[in-house]
């Protein structure tokens, strides 16, 4: 009798949750089930085409099963060995803790491989028993339709994200399987303990690149050829370090060298750029508004993040409104009428 393979749930079939998905199943370590929206299940039944750096050309991916919703997912193919979390980040607009409501297990480890910090702290509150693992990638990969392009070696690092309510040596253990599922010889996929220095190692890179890029609709290249990465991203890199000193976290000062000229040669579009471009909401929350408030909570002085930071609030509401999240008055209210806006999700 053959054994039964690890069961993985995967929520947020994008750029990168289809190379997730694609990593653990090419080679028949775990069999994936892939959660879609209603109105995207057609699609990702028929199977996207994936034209990656690092696989090659795949005519036709089809995940193992595809399911409309998590509730779905549970009744057929529940209890998850891994419940993976690809999608956008974005906690106004859709917690992520929400997709777990129908679809947790006490038996289940979660795996969260989404940009920022302090992403896995609401998850934690409501189930104070998880195992968290968090997932920080360095790749480029973005779904166009039905066709993911993979462009950039994926080099991710895991690690577990330590509940304190259970026992260290377990959630660790819990990692390295994930990993031994997960590792080949196309990717670079590594164990780093160290959660914290990881995940605020790469916002030395989102905080301040996806940032000024996204706010200027310029991509890497262009903004750095244009002055942006003296006159904004290298200030605002150093309060990164800053804050995660603050936090405890010992950031080496080559990290912002090596970030800067990490896509030398390329034009290259970080992931809160294509969202914008896209008209859709931006991570701005985790990526940005996190470190900002750890920094007011510890006194540090970030006068660049503070204004990237407004001022993607302010893109977020425009998209908002623009996806009719609100409505405004026709009439622009005084500033006595106190007007607040109403939001309807
Ligand atoms: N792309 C990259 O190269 C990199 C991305 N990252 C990070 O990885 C994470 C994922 O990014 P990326 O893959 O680019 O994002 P994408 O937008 O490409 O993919 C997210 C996917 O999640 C789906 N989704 C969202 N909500 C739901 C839901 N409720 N049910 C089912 N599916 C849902 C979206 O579907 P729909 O379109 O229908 O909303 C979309 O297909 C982010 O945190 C990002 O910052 C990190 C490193 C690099
Ligand atoms: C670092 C980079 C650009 C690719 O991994 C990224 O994280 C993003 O596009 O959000």
């Amino acid at each position: 009798m053959s054994e039964r393979k690890p069961q993985v749930l995967l929520i947020g079939f994008g750029g990168v949750g289809t190379i997730v998905s694609y990593t653990l199943e090419h080679l028949g370590r775990a069999e994936v089930t892939v959660v879609s929206r209603p109105e995207t299940y057609d699609s990702i039944k028929s199977g996207y085409r994936i034209e990656s750096c690092s696989y090659g050309i795949i005519d036709n991916y089809i995940a193992t099963n595809v399911v409309k919703s998590t509730k779905e997912g549970y009744e057929k193919y529940g209890p998850f060995d891994y419940i993976i979390i690809t999608t956008k980040n974005i906690p106004e607009i859709s917690p992520v803790v929400d997709f777990l409501e129908d679809c947790y297990h006490e038996s289940s480890t979660i795996v969260l491989i989404e940009n920022g910090i302090g992403i896995e702290i609401p998850i934690y509150r409501k189930y104070p028993k998880a195992i968290i693992l968090s997932g920080v990638s360095l790749i480029g990969t973005t779904l166009y339709e039905d066709t993911v392009k993979h462009i950039a070696r994926d080099i991710i690092k895991f690690g577990a994200f330590i509940n304190y309510n259970l026992d260290k040596q377990m959630q660790y253990d819990r990692c390295k399987h994930f990993l031994s599922l997960y590792s080949n010889d196309n990717n670079f996929a590594e164990y780093e303990e160290n959660v914290k220095l990881t995940r605020w190692r790469k916002l030395v890179y989102n905080t301040c690149i996806n940032t000024t890029c996204a706010l200027t609709d310029l991509d890497f290249g262009r903004m750095d050829l244009f002055g942006g990465m003296e006159s904004v991203v290298r200030p605002a890199m150093k309060e990164v370090v800053a804050v995660a000193k603050s936090e405890g976290v010992e950031i080496e000062d080559h990290v912002i060298d090596e970030m800067i000229r990490g896509e030398d040669g390329v034009y290259y579009p970080p992931s809160m750029l294509i969202d914008v471009r896209n008209g859709n909401y931006i991570e701005n929350t985790v990526i940005i508004s996190n470190v900002v408030k750890y920094a007011k909570r510890n006194g540090v002085p970030i006068p660049t993040l503070t204004v990237l930071d407004n001022l993607l609030k302010l893109v977020q509401l425009r998209t908002g409104e623009a996806k009719g999240r609100f409505e405004l008055p026709e009439k622009r209210p005084l500033p006595e009428e106190n007007y607040q806006i109403q939001f309807k999700y």
